[in-house]
């Protein structure tokens, strides 16, 4: 949805310690693809634990507007009665992705191969995105794109008739390319390769497997090649949706950071494509404890015993590492700015395209609350004295991850953290409020 609702000002003060149980909600990246391949199924699939933020709601509406039929019926409990792979029908309406990459360019790919015409749209965030790099490779495929100039939203698609499968090598690594080509790829005959140079998120791949698709993963001196057998049946499944480690991260940050904290935080995702933040983490020296490894939803999940961690170390993450923890550079920059010595993000362009341009908007908002920052195009360089001033209001920019970044940083900041626009919050963590709260964080509405 992209009305301009007013924007909601927010404040975090010094906290004491945080302490209890935070019960996450689930994958965002999973609930997206539950909803779109529910649809492109035959037969019904029934979510549980699906992730109610506005991202993923519009996605529903979305599949609605394609032909599925979706029903909630309860908190998190979704029903998707799907019309098979080539089924969707043409929408009569403009599709609104609201404030999600996610959404907008899975479902371009999952429509692309389909003899249908879309049109699709966004916010002013999501209106800013490239979308060059999901129509290039649709463009193999047969599907051409009418747009504004610069590949951006808002742009019409019209799917190939006679679709032919592709062999795609991804120019960067993006999950969400990944996946509108191998979305793409269902619909076409033959055989559709991607092949990633850097891993990235593979939740496309296992829940594709999941859902009856034929696809093949090996390891080559090029990267993943990751093969998929076109024109399979996708069948309904029950999908029980894992909690999210992105949205996990901003508690887990902030108990590392309040003095006195000890929180436990069950059944957050472990799976490697995403679990960079952890690793980086305990490099710096963070008392975290993985309890209870076990298999959730098809994913490796550990319950997460967090401790505050006085004496945290600034690190260096490598540039290989940067795709298994892309959304949580955001709050790494507020762990970093509070540990003691130099933190260096390498290999990060990719934050320059996000909601917003992440390294400027966490670079100018650290450095109004005190803090000293270095960047280059593909950098971030924070340097942490063990101790941040506050005492600023930072802009979000239509950036949810911003948003709790910030709201973190005040909880530990000498001076209170303002955040001009906590409503973009919502898009992925509805509950970040009331959970940080229950938790003893000291987070207002201004
Ligand atoms: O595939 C996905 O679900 C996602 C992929 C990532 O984007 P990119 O593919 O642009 O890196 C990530 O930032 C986004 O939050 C979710
Ligand atoms: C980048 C993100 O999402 P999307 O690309 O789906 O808007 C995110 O959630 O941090």
């Amino acid at each position: 949805m992209s009305a301009h609702a007013t924007p909601i000002p927010m404040i975090a003060r010094r906290s004491p310690a945080l302490t209890g149980v935070a019960q996450i909600p689930g994958d965002k990246s999973i609930s997206h693809r539950a909803l779109i391949l529910g649809a492109l199924s035959v037969g019904e699939t029934r979510i549980t634990g699906l992730l109610e933020g506005q991202d993923v709601l519009d996605t529903a509406e979305a599949m609605r507007a394609f032909g599925a039929t979706v029903t909630r019926l309860g908190e998190g409990e979704w029903i998707v009665q799907g019309v098979g792979v080539g089924g969707f029908a043409e929408p009569a309406q403009v599709i609104d992705c609201g404030n999600s990459g996610t959404g907008v360019r899975l479902i371009m790919g999952a429509m692309a191969t389909t003899p249908i015409t879309a049109t699709f749209t966004g916010d002013a965030s999501l209106n800013k995105r490239p979308m060059g790099r999901i129509t290039d490779p649709l463009a193999l495929f047969g599907a051409r794109a009418v747009g504004r100039q610069g590949g951006k939203l808002p742009m019409t698609l019209v799917g190939a008739a006679e679709p032919v499968p592709v062999r795609y090598t991804l120019p960067m690594p993006s999950a969400q390319v990944k996946s509108a080509v191998l979305l793409a790829g269902l619909n076409a005959p033959g055989e559709t390769v991607v092949i990633e140079p850097e891993a990235t998120r593979d939740h496309t791949e296992r829940m594709l497997r999941g859902f009856g698709a034929e696809v093949i993963v090996e390891e080559s001196p090029e990267g993943r090649v990751i093969t998929l057998k076109g024109q399979p049946e996708l069948t309904g499944q029950s999908v029980a949706v894992p909690r999210d480690p992105s949205s996990a991260a901003f508690p887990v940050c902030a108990a590392l950071l309040v003095p006195g904290s000890e929180i436990l935080v069950p059944g957050v995702s472990r799976n490697p494509t995403r679990d960079g933040l952890y690793v980086t983490l305990l490099e710096m020296g963070a008392d975290i404890a993985f309890e209870n490894p076990r298999e959730e939803g098809g994913e490796p999940v550990a319950d997460l015993r967090v401790r505050h961690s006085p004496g945290l170390k600034g690190v260096t993450t490598p540039e290989d590492r940067a795709a298994s923890m892309i959304d949580e550079f955001p709050v790494l920059s507020v762990v970093a700015a509070m540990a003691q010595g130099t933190t260096v993000m390498r290999g990060v362009k990719e934050l320059r395209v996000k909601e917003s341009d992440r390294i400027d908007a966490m670079a100018r908002g650290l450095e109004a609350c005190g803090v000293r920052i270095e960047e280059d195009e593909d950098t971030l360089i924070v340097h942490g004295t063990g101790r941040v001033p506050g005492g600023a209001t930072c802009e979000t920019r239509l950036d949810h991850r911003i948003a709790m970044s910030f709201l973190v940083l005040g909880l530990v900041a000498e001076e209170p953290v303002a955040v001009d626009d906590g409503g973009p919050i919502a898009t992925s963590f509805p509950a970040f409020e009331p959970l940080m709260a229950a938790l003893g964080a000291r987070i207002a509405r201004r």
